[in-house]
């Protein structure tokens, strides 16, 4: 009976979605055939890569195509003109990013990443600000610090003449660094691997990377999201009931990561509200100069009559909600975290395999540094002037970017593809960021699956390299991170030679797993001193 009920139900929800599959027909765009509520999902699960997949529909429907999540059509553009104009042009009608499932735009604790409209240009016009040029300097002694411990370690794992995965220590480095310079706390992860912070910090990017029921639904029956939005939150809250009043469910009920590290962050805000200014820059002290005790910012509620009358809309205020200052914090650990360990493996992979362009690079280093002084802090200014460096980098995160799937824009009003048509508002658009960085006529004359850094000394189209995003709306840790990636590789580099190890180098490499980033399992490598004799 309660079978047939649940098929009756299926079965007319079928036929409700049934119409959204005419979607890209209607346009005349092309694009693989779905299959009703999977759309065609089952294609990525089978190639378990969702940007290879793409990249090969691409390949085969062309530069404009669009595909079914479930029965959300995504339309997919790899034309770096087409997409200038979206992601730059038009940016007034594409400031949104499409909503994960079980995210809500509208609550008080979201973070810029989900925010779409005045609250995201709000809190954008506070943040950007504190990734400014004399910020981040002022942030480098931070980064030194902890690089500090980070050498140490590389030197202990030298002395044993043995292989050894390096990306587990840019976690550990990634991780402490980012505490440091986002929450100004000085944690140990590197020496201490049971640190609670490591530990809850890594559950939380395995948990949300877990491919949980509720989030399946989400996204198979997006119309009832308010519904399973409900329940995940009726159960994170039961299970803190449960645990702060039933000590003994601890045993059971694991505390969210996101719930504890979101308790952290409003500790540590108390903390800092109670302390004197410290003179330390990190990006939670930036913040909190902002912070203003209001529960919610009513965005884009003018108080001048005039201004109302005019339609125009008011100027962006200065402030963040402690709520808001929590959410945002916790997505610089996510996205500070694992998206820059990532980038610092394939560096040191293309290291490895690349001899020739790690000799040059450590020239290049040389050239800046004295490679006997080991202490030699490299600073920022001198950094940034280091262009082969900057080269190395960005070739690196174009043949191997790390977080395609994030590059896409929700349109507010309908729009117009010259030779397409009108698409209506509310339609996805993804970027093919492998396509772009594969493309040959972008990244011409020599072929862009060779490693060659020196291409970036050419000017090339805006959209040609997107590892960070493009537009208003790109990665807005960018040069926080590429800061943290070269300052390591400069010291690294310095002192030692990374030597490709064979199979155990390769194999991580070419088995990569797609989720929120490509990430390899493992970097296997081997450091040799660079005043040794190499044998
Ligand atoms: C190599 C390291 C990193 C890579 C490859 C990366 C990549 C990206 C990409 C592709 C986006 C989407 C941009 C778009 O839609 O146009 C993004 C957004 C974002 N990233 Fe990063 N990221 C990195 C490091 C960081 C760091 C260190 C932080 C913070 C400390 C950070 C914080 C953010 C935030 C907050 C956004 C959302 C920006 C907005 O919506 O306005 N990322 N990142």
């Amino acid at each position: 009976m309660l079978l047939a009920l649940v098929l009756i139900i299926f079965i007319t929800y079928l036929c409700y979605i049934m119409p959204a599959y005419e979607f890209f027909t209607k346009l005349n765009i092309p694009g693989p055939s779905p299959i009703p509520f999977f759309g065609n999902l089952h294609e990525v699960i089978k190639s378990r890569r969702l940007s290879l997949t793409i990249k090969k529909w691409t390949n085969k429907y062309g530069r404009v195509f669009g595909y079914f999540q479930g029965h959300t059509p995504i339309l997919v553009i790899s034309d770096a003109d087409i997409l200038q104009n979206l992601f730059i042009k038009s940016f007034s009608n594409f400031h949104s990013r499409r909503t994960f499932p079980l995210s809500d735009e509208n609550t008080k604790r979201v973070s810029m990443f989900l925010a779409t409209g005045l609250r995201w240009k709000r809190q954008r016009f506070v943040i950007n600000p504190t990734f400014s040029s004399s910020k981040l300097k002022q942030m480098t002694p931070l980064i030194h610090r902890t690089l500090g411990v980070f050498m140490t370690k590389m030197s202990e794992q030298c002395n044993k003449c043995q292989s050894f995965d390096i990306y587990a220590f840019y976690k550990r480095f990634t991780m402490d660094t980012i505490w440091s310079c986002a929450f100004g706390l000085d944690t140990d992860m590197q020496n201490n691997i049971n640190d609670p912070y490591l530990l809850y910090s890594q559950q939380l990017f395995e948990e949300k990377v877990n491919v949980r029921l509720l989030v399946l639904l989400a996204l198979f029956i997006n119309e009832l999201n308010k519904l399973w939005r409900s329940i995940d939150l009726l159960m994170g809250g039961i299970t803190y009931w449960c645990r702060e009043n039933f000590p003994i469910t601890k045993r059971f009920l694991n505390e969210t990561p996101a719930i504890w590290i979101t308790n952290q962050t409003y500790k540590i805000m108390e903390k800092c509200k109670n302390l004197t200014r410290t003179g330390r820059t990190d990006l939670l002290q930036l913040m909190l100069e902002s912070a203003t005790d209001e529960e919610y910012i009513q965005d884009g509620q003018s108080t001048d009559t005039a201004t109302k009358e005019r339609g125009i809309e008011p100027p962006l205020i200065r402030k963040l909600t402690r709520h808001e200052i929590a959410a945002n914090i916790l997505v610089f650990m996510i996205g500070g975290y694992e998206t820059t360990s990532t980038a610092l493996s394939y560096t040191t992979y293309a290291l490895a395999t690349h001899p020739q362009e790690q000799q040059k690079l450590q020239e290049h280093i040389d050239k800046h540094f004295h490679p006997e002084n080991d202490d030699e802090m490299p600073s920022y200014d001198t950094i940034f002037n280091m262009d082969y460096l900057d080269m190395f980098i960005r070739e690196t995160l174009r043949m191997y970017p790390i977080a395609p799937v994030v590059v896409n824009r929700q349109s507010t009003e309908d729009f117009y593809i010259s030779g397409i048509g009108t698409i209506p508002a509310g339609t996805c658009i993804a970027a093919d960021m492998f396509t772009l960085h594969f493309d040959a006529d972008l990244w011409g004359p020599v072929d862009p699956h060779i490693f060659y850094p020196e291409r970036f000394a050419t000017k090339r189209h805006p959209m040609a390299w997107i590892a960070f995003g493009a537009g208003p709306r790109n990665c807005v840790g960018m040069r926080f991170a590429m800061m943290e990636i070269k300052i390591l590789l400069v010291r690294l580099l310095k002192t030692y030679s990374i030597v490709d190890c064979g199979a155990p180098t390769h194999k991580s490499f070419e088995q990569l797993t797609e989720t929120f980033v490509i990430a390899p399992k493992q970097a296997i490598i081997r450091l040799k001193r660079r005043d040794e004799q190499l044998v």
